[in-house]
């Protein structure tokens, strides 16, 4: 996969040169190219914002650097393609397990975290005729800009691409992965030594009974769910119900 980021702030992005994602480019599994907007601004201020049109707090990040840049990573990357353009943005669809599958499934992703008020809007229409587009929110909170949430895109992504994970079972036991996990929270886990501070780790993880362990994985993470995330419930039932409707 490659993925591009074009941003005001490329430093913003150095934790994609270590952990998971740095040990997936040094494999070749992954390709980042960060690019500089302010490297398409033609004024000795560097300007990538103004006053935004209708008035309003704040300022708006400029369409001529941004037309330019993608222009140029559409143009860098492989010849005859487009990737998907995926903009990080309070206003886009959630960002959630299922999309993050989705773009993994992707050969090239390009990412543009907006600053300030956001990106013209003209921006993301021109992109829109030249390639796909994917507008996502990691969350329902303020961020200063979009930088922070393509980390957690990005590895989000990565760690699904093939052999990027270790062990290719780690998936299957996500909070959130497609499966007999979906809309499931992950419940407690426990390492050595067996006893630490006076506590103890529950004995059914001690048993080697698979199936009496792989029970109680789910009734911790139904009760974790019930507690932590009582939304996911109501889809987890009805998911319940559809597998076993479907595997009547
Ligand atoms: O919630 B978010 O995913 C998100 C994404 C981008 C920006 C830019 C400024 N605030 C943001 C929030």
């Amino acid at each position: 996969m490659r993925i591009d980021v074009v941003s005001i702030f490329p430093e913003y992005l150095e934790p994609l040169n270590i952990s998971l994602v740095g040990k997936a480019r040094a494999r070749g599994q992954l390709d980042v190219h960060l690019h500089d907007l302010r490297e398409w601004t033609h004024d000795v201020h560097r300007t990538v914002d103004d006053s935004p049109y209708g008035g309003g707090p704040g300022m708006v990040m400029k369409p001529e650097p941004w037309g330019e840049a993608l222009d140029a990573v559409v143009a860098g990357g492989p010849a005859g393609e487009v990737p998907t353009l995926v903009v990080p943005t309070p206003s886009g669809r959630p960002f959630t397990q299922e999309l993050a599958q989705e773009l993994a499934g992707r050969p090239w992703l390009a990412f543009t975290p907006a600053r300030y008020e956001g990106i013209d809007r003209r921006v993301i229409e021109e992109a829109a005729t030249r390639m796909p587009v994917v507008e996502a929110s990691i969350g329902d909170y303020v961020l200063a800009g979009g930088e922070v949430a393509v980390l957690v895109m990005v590895e989000a992504i990565a760690r699904l691409l093939p052999g990027v994970l270790g062990n290719a079972e780690s998936h299957r036991d996500d909070s959130f992965a497609p499966g007999a996990m979906a809309d499931l929270l992950e419940g407690p886990v426990y390492t050595k030594p067996a006893e630490w501070r006076g506590r103890t780790v529950p004995d059914v993880l001690l048993s080697g009974n698979h199936g009496k362990i792989a029970r109680w994985r789910r009734e911790q993470a139904f009760a974790r769910t019930l507690a932590n995330r009582p939304d996911l419930v109501e889809r987890w039932q009805y998911g319940a119900f559809d597998k076993k409707d479907r595997a009547a």
